[in-house]
């Protein structure tokens, strides 16, 4: 479990404010794997040991693994518990429900000896408000990451609507900043959004925002960097399809490993250049 500034060092450390999506879709995996007794496991096993120097998180998205009933959640369970200790450990889950269903939320992803998980950290929609996100803060130093604007199409549908304290999707950060603090609260920005980090950046200063949306999805990582950057970094950008997928043949690991590297570079060059390192 990472504090917010044992992340600072981590990124300061490596160079880095990778997030690397462990989006692992058994359709995609080299056909040599699938004879494995967990092949979504040993495919993420691989990916992990290739990528741990190069980045800060990982992120397993829940659906890949809960498609695939009891089997895909013990590979869940499985990749939880190989994740290293010194990167942040996110499940994009993007639950939220009443009080007393999040706090089963919470126990399923947060509670080691209840579940067999205990991920870092959790992404929580925030449409049912404050107690249906406190759930998850009541179990001490781990975080909640809140969809605040997101890098889908379909954004514009609700988080753009006009409300009396902006539009929903700043509404949402602001309300959501006055439940916990940036040691405790990040938000999901789309790296799609870019040019409206600047804007996000007056109400959420300090908190690290985690951005979906480079990589397959198109978005820029130069323009994320110039608009979103805080003094500390306050990013962690995710890619899954462009790193994991980058090869579907043996050399899958090594592959994944080059485009992991490619973007840590271009994040260090950011770092360097925004005076973090
Ligand atoms: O606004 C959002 C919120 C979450 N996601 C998730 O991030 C990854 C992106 O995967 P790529 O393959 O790098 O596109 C995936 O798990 C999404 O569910 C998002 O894309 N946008």
């Amino acid at each position: 479990m990472l504090s917010h500034q044992q992340l600072i060092s981590q990124i300061k450390q490596k160079k880095s404010f990778l997030c690397v999506g462990l989006d692992t879709d058994i359709n995609k995996i080299p056909a040599f794997l699938r004879d494995h007794e967990d092949p979504i496991f040993e495919f993420n096993k691989r990916i992990i040991d290739a990528t741990a120097d190069l980045c800060v998180a990982y992120k397993p998205n829940s659906a890949f693994y809960e498609a695939y009933g009891i089997k895909g959640l013990q590979s869940l369970i499985n990749t939880c518990n190989y994740l290293p200790k010194d990167t942040l450990n996110i499940i994009d889950a993007k639950r939220g429900d009443i009080g007393n269903t999040s706090d089963k939320y919470a126990r399923t992803f947060f509670d080691k000896a209840s579940s067999g998980m205990d991920f870092d950290a959790i992404t929580v929609t925030p449409y049912m408000g404050n107690d249906s996100v406190t759930p998850y803060l009541a179990y001490e130093g781990k975080w909640v990451i809140i969809l605040a604007l997101t890098s889908s199409v379909g954004s514009k549908d609700f988080q753009y609507l006009d409300t009396n304290d902006g539009h929903l999707y700043e509404a949402v950060i602001k309300k959501a900043n006055t439940w916990a603090g940036a040691d405790r609260l990040m938000f999901v920005v789309g790296a799609t959004k870019s040019t409206e980090f600047t804007n996000i950046r007056q109400y959420a200063p300090d908190n690290f925002l985690l951005v979906p949306g480079v990589g397959a999805q198109g978005g820029s990582l130069e323009e994320v960097c110039k608009y979103g950057m805080n003094k500390d970094c306050g990013l962690l950008v995710n890619a899954s399809r462009s790193i994991i997928y980058a090869s579907n043949g043996e050399d899958f690991a090594e592959a994944a490993r080059a485009e992991a590297l490619k973007l840590q570079q271009q994040m260090a060059e950011e770092l360097e250049k925004a005076g973090v390192i």
